[in-house]
């Protein structure tokens, strides 16, 4: 095993079918800490399935994920969260009920360190590890620029604050890696600049980010590496500029050159 499988999340010759309809065919790319990489391709490529393999919502018909060294293949999103690899929804799917910071919480709750036996003893550990996990929820709100919202009930956000609220949940629990599908579906400019900036805050701290995106100047402007989703597998990988102009990118997604 090389030292970047060992640090870095790779995927390889991921397969998946819809009953005939090969969605994935032998996929593969790696992401490394502190690296943001792009995922684009037309509506259906299958950029979703491939968030959902790797995160272990759905099975792969075959290839292999490994995860800071250990196979990640067939592993439980919840098990796969406990190793560091977190991911937000193409639709937010806050708790309506619980505040915004409550929601985060629930974020933060999944690398929770403390035992059930301690939980319901409520021993002093139990009390620091809460205190912890606050923070980590408060500041994961501030990086998306949401910390005035901490309070709010989640049902009276907007549909951009749900969506960055949902980005601060994935980002809580200290990931090392972070699958992000559509973040700025829905988000206005400003809200769109705010998690741009939160992204490259959360890179710089040596998380590693897959982001899914439509909106390609944004993909453009965050990401070291862009990888092209069509028809069933990976088109075209490289620097932004370089896939820009890739003669298969624009005949398969962009229709005109950027
Ligand atoms: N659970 C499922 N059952 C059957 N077909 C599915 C299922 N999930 C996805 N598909 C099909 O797989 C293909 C890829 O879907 P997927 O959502 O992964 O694409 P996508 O690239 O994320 O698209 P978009 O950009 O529109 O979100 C589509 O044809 C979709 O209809």
């Amino acid at each position: 095993m090389s030292g970047d499988e060992r640090h870095g999340l790779t995927v390889a010759r991921l397969c998946r079918s819809f009953g005939g309809l090969q969605v994935l065919r032998d996929v593969g790319f790696r992401l490394d800490p502190g690296r943001v990489v792009g995922l684009i391709g037309p509506n259906g490529a299958g950029k979703s399935t491939l968030i959902n393999c790797v995160t272990g919502v759905l099975a792969p018909d075959g290839g292999d994920i490994w995860l800071s060294g250990s196979r990640a293949t067939g592993r439980s999103p919840d098990d796969l969260c406990r190793g560091g690899l977190s991911r937000t929804f193409q639709h937010a799917r806050l708790l309506e009920h619980l505040t915004v910071l409550d929601n985060v919480l629930v974020g933060a709750h999944v690398r929770g360190r403390v035992g059930i036996v301690a939980a319901a003893l409520r021993l002093p550990s139990v009390r620091h590890e809460e205190i912890r996990l606050r923070e980590c929820a408060v500041r994961a709100l501030d990086l998306v620029g949401c910390g005035h919202l901490a309070d709010t009930p989640a049902h009276a956000l907007t549909t951009g604050q749900q969506r960055l609220v949902s980005v601060a949940r994935g980002l809580a629990g200290d990931p090392r890696f972070v699958l992000l599908d559509e973040p700025a579906a829905g988000l206005d400019d400003t809200e769109t600049g705010a998690l741009a900036d939160a992204l490259r805050q959360v890179a710089a701290g040596d998380v590693g980010l897959l982001i899914v995106e439509h909106h390609l100047e944004l993909i453009m402007e965050l990401c070291d590496e862009v990888l092209v989703l069509a028809g069933g597998g990976v088109v075209a990988s490289g620097p932004p500029a370089m896939v820009r102009d890739h003669p298969a990118v624009v005949d398969a997604y962009l229709g005109t050159p950027l």
